[in-house]
């Protein structure tokens, strides 16, 4: 028979399709002697072991054979009533996925046609990007400072595109570790609602705040402003346990109003059917004990590791190069100099035993050649010294 041309028979969608940067730099990194700022992974030898341990030991004595069947689309019911309880809602508003990821691909499918506008801020989460992409979005990016998305850029491009969607990560952002102010929470939310766009808050790290005062999130926020009811909200909630238990579990949530979660949970059907059953059982055992005390020794590792980082910076980095102080999450940024590429600037950063990610995939429409991500999250004080001095040299003599 003759070879038959495969790539030809791709369908259309999947030439918007690429690699995740992280992903394939995490394959980079698993070389030992390397020390990776790349992947937002969470500290291993912080992870609660014994009490998985325990939790599956009890999810298998209470349920059985249950906890191995098939179950529903939904979501492990016990689990949804205790988002849902904490968030003021019902559990007919809260859809579990397998990872915010997934949720982000769901939200993707149900919500935007090809050419819908969808704003997003630059640089941002670039998981999302890849999440989007198939289903055709045309980006407009938003900019941000050390506060977050500038709302009154946001009211000029709202003047100028009927937008889809806003997708925004306001807590501890990913890739910068830059706070969205309350100010600005209020002023998009005014401007989201009266232009009839669609708010998605992507909030993985919200928990993890190690400096400064806690704010309302968006979701909070703009139920408050139809007076509580989750069927009026324009903004879908999504979250995770992956940064404050596990994220090998794979177990995160989505919040929103009844016709989005209904389709939500239409699109998940023909995607995984549901999310694993025993590892919803095991989350939902730790949420009530472990998950508070987890949370409280993540944050306080977090903002050590954080405070060294930025004080390895600040010793070990050439003049003229920027970077964020974030007060809680995984990450922070950095701005090189005009002119240095940070992608071939990997290569030569990997010879001396040190990674991160460049900041260019952070980016919806090009630019940021200059920038990269840093995480703390999973480096030891000695890796964090040792890391950064090799990072400072690799800059150094790329600037010459
Ligand atoms: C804003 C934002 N939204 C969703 C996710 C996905 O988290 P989960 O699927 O809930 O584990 C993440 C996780 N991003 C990490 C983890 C990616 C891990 C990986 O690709 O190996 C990162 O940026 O490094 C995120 O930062």
């Amino acid at each position: 028979l003759p070879p038959v041309d495969l790539t030809a028979r791709l369908a259309d969608r999947t030439r918007r399709m690429n690699a995740s940067a992280i992903r394939e730099i995490l394959k980079v990194t698993q070389q030992p002697d390397v020390i990776s700022f790349a992947g937002g992974l969470p500290a291993p030898e912080l992870f609660p072991i014994e009490d998985v341990r325990r939790a599956t030991d009890a999810v298998l004595t209470k349920y059985g054979p249950a906890a191995l069947q098939y179950s529903t689309t939904e979501g492990h019911l016990p689990l949804r009533e205790w988002i849902a309880a904490r968030a003021g809602i019902t559990p007919a508003n809260v859809q579990i996925v397998t990872g915010s990821q997934q949720g982000l691909d769901l939200l993707g499918k149900v919500l935007i046609n090809e050419g819908d506008v969808v704003l997003v801020e630059s640089p941002t989460y670039l998981g999302a990007l890849q999440s989007f992409q198939p289903y055709g979005p045309r980006y407009v990016q938003l900019p941000t400072d050390d506060h977050g998305i500038d709302t009154d850029a946001l009211e000029d491009v709202l003047k100028a595109h009927p937008a889809k969607l806003l997708y925004a990560i306001p807590n501890f952002q990913n890739p910068t570790g830059r706070t969205l102010s309350l100010e600005r929470r209020r002023r998009l939310l005014e401007l989201t609602a009266q232009y009839g766009v669609l708010v998605i808050e992507d909030d993985p790290y919200g928990k993890l705040r190690f400096r400064g005062e806690e704010l309302p999130g968006l979701y909070d926020l703009a139920l408050e402003l139809v007076g509580g009811d989750p069927e009026r909200s324009h903004v879908i909630y999504s979250s995770s346990f992956s940064k404050t238990l596990v994220p090998g579990l794979r177990d995160a949530w989505v919040q929103a109003a009844r016709p989005i979660i209904g389709k939500l949970v239409q699109a998940k059907q023909g995607a995984d059917l549901h999310t694993p059953t025993l590892n919803q059982m095991i989350v939902s055992e730790l949420v009530h004990d472990v998950l508070p005390r987890q949370i409280e020794i993540v944050k306080r590792a977090y903002g050590e590791r954080a405070q060294d980082m930025v004080g390895r910076l600040r010793e070990y980095f050439p003049a003229g190069v920027s970077f964020t102080t974030p007060e809680g999450g995984m990450f922070l940024w950095v701005t090189l100099p005009e002119g240095i590429d940070t992608t071939p600037l990997l290569a030569q950063a990997v010879e001396r035993k040190v990674a991160f990610v460049p900041g260019r995939p952070f980016f919806a429409l090009g630019g940021g050649e200059n920038t990269m991500r840093l995480s703390y999250s999973s480096a030891t004080p000695q890796q964090i010294d040792t890391g950064i001095r090799a990072l400072g040299e690799t800059i150094r003599e790329a600037l010459g």
